[in-house]
């Protein structure tokens, strides 16, 4: 197929030649040069129709930034109800075992999930169920646990809980409030969705029995652990050990507990408890190394493929990007090794970074036109901004500072949303009790946003304008590009210099040098010199 773009034969533009031999070869992606003739023609023609493909050429990887999923814990196994029955021993003592308790339900944000996809697929996410009780005092099994697995990044809010000890407590409370409230000490009499009768029972047996009171909504000990309601957590870093949500129930009681002295021989036992049922939302921001921010049609998905094995869609038109594509540059010293400079935050060799390619930003972008505010948050959490730039279409300084508008206009609404929340009117009631108090109180997990009294520890998640950035110069191959990137140049040079104002026309931003590389993505030039640069301002981040 021949090529869509325009593309000097003969490879580079002038320009480009000093900025390709000033740099030694730090730093190599994965994807290795090969050094035979034959060989390296075939992969660089390889290579070309990857980094121009027809538009029909992309995987799309599934990936959703959203997802409503309703969590419900375990319900108990049903208690037994079984008399011991040995040689001379007709008719003795109640055997039946406790049935077990539900499995809990688990969150865990991990490194190695990039979407919510999953999850939105399956909306419903029940732990095991406990197993009943048996004869001879054998207690039930205790159900399975889940743990659900989301991307770091994630921020999850509770809408909805149903925990049905809790109902049923509230039940209780109200009616003994009511005139005609039931007499706590009997008769009591059969609860089909509570107890559990010997098969042998009939329904006469049932109308004149007397039952024992019910024992009272028990939660199991674990409950204590739970995250308190209404859940919020902010995910932002990868957790070592999963946190609970919700304890599984209690299983119900065996025969045993109810005997008495006037009823040495039980012929019931109670149910388990059901599960307590929460509904999230789960809602991903990504937490890429580096967010590619520009216009439409610049290029970025070129680049991401330039310099990832990303296979993101690339098209001569607006918006062919329409979910945010991440790409992994992986870090070698050609043996496979990672190069050992390059750092995590944390002390931790880096292997890789990663980069998010998202949807172009348009004029008004944070009015939610084009594809809109919904993107915006991913830039928000990118630890390195690069504003690709297309060189070869109109003034390179005039794109960049519409795309700083974009970026600041978005990053003054979230900070005016987040006053107005803290200004909304509390309520005072003043609580009676200690226990009162901690019983109402609701409690944000944030697992590193940023260092809290909670947690010092944390990370500082910066303002957008304090974030380091560079420019991505791109499409520089095309003819009369030159006098265009010398202008952004010059600009950014008055910028460091402090002459020109800072674009995201912030009092407060990343003070250090600002740096363009020029760059051809569709021929894989100057790729490499990106990764590079992003590797020394992620040690800076
Ligand atoms: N000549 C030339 N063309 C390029 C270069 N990089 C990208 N292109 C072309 O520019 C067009 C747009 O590229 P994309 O990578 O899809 O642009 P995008 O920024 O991802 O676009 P959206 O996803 O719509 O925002 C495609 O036709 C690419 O082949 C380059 O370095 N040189
Ligand atoms: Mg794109």
């Amino acid at each position: 197929m021949p090529p869509r773009c325009a593309s000097i034969p003969g490879t580079l533009t002038p320009f480009l030649y000093p900025f390709f031999l000033r740099h030694g070869p730090r730093v190599c992606v994965s994807r290795r040069c090969e050094s035979t003739s034959a060989e390296s023609l075939t992969t660089s023609e390889e290579e070309a129709a990857r980094l121009n493909p027809p538009p029909s050429d992309y995987s799309r990887t599934v990936f959703a930034d959203k997802a409503t999923v309703t969590l419900i814990a375990g319900s108990g196994g049903h208690g037994c109800i079984s008399f011991l029955r040995e040689k001379y021993i007709a008719a003795g003592p109640a055997n039946g075992g406790d049935g077990g308790s539900g499995g809990n339900v688990y969150i865990q944000a991990v490194r190695g999930e990039t979407s919510l996809h999953k999850l939105a697929r399956r909306n419903i996410l029940k732990a095991g169920r406990g197993k009943n009780g048996q004869g001879k005092t054998k207690g039930g099994e205790r159900g399975d646990d889940i743990v659900v697995q989301v991307p770091v990044g994630t921020v999850v809010r509770e809408i909805d809980r149903m925990d049905p000890v809790f109902e049923e407590e509230q039940q209780r409370l109200a009616e003994a409030g009511q005139e005609e409230a039931p007499m706590s000490n009997g008769p009591y009499k059969w609860d089909p969705q509570r107890w559990l009768l010997y098969p042998a029972v009939t329904k006469e047996d049932i109308a004149t029995a007397d039952f024992p009171t019910l024992p009272r909504g028990r939660k199991s000990a674990l409950a204590m652990a739970e995250v308190k309601g209404p859940i919020s957590l902010d995910l932002s870093m990868p957790m070592e050990k999963p946190i609970l949500l919700a304890a599984g129930a209690l299983g119900g009681l065996g025969n045993p507990h109810f005997v008495t002295k006037t009823a040495p021989r039980p012929k019931f036992a109670t149910k388990g408890e059901a599960g307590m049922r929460i509904t999230l939302e789960l809602e991903l921001k990504l937490l890429a190394d580096v967010g590619l921010v520009g216009l439409p049609n610049a290029g970025k998905s070129t680049l991401l493929r330039s310099i990832s094995k990303s296979r993101a869609r690339v098209g001569d038109w607006a918006f062919t990007t329409l979910q945010p594509n991440i790409g992994t540059v992986v870090l070698d010293d050609h043996r496979g090794r990672p190069i050992a400079h390059a750092r995590h935050e944390t002390g931790e060799v880096r292997t890789n970074f990663t980069i998010a390619d998202i949807p172009g930003l348009i004029q008004d972008a944070h009015l939610d036109k084009g594809l809109g505010i919904s993107f915006l948050r991913h830039v928000e959490r990118a630890r390195v901004l690069a504003f690709v730039i297309d060189l070869s279409a109109g003034d390179a300084v005039t794109a960049l500072k519409a795309l700083w508008k974009e970026v600041g206009e978005y990053e003054r609404m979230k900070i005016q949303e987040e006053k107005d929340k803290q200004d909304t009117i509390v309520e005072w009631t003043p609580f009676k009790t200690v226990e009162d108090a901690i019983s109402n109180r609701s409690e944000t997990i944030v697992v590193s946003s940023g260092p809290t009294y909670d947690n010092p520890l944390a990370p500082q998640i910066y303002s957008i304008a304090e974030k380091p950035w560079f420019v991505v110069a791109t499409k520089a191959d095309l003819p009369g590009t030159k006098e265009n990137f010398e202008t952004l140049r010059n600009y950014l040079q008055l910028v460091n210099e402090g002459v020109e104002e800072h674009p995201s026309g912030q009092k407060s931003f990343w003070g250090k040098k600002v740096a363009a590389i020029p760059i051809s993505a569709i021929n894989g030039h100057g790729v490499k010199r990106i990764t590079e640069w992003t590797l020394n301002l992620l040690d800076d981040a």
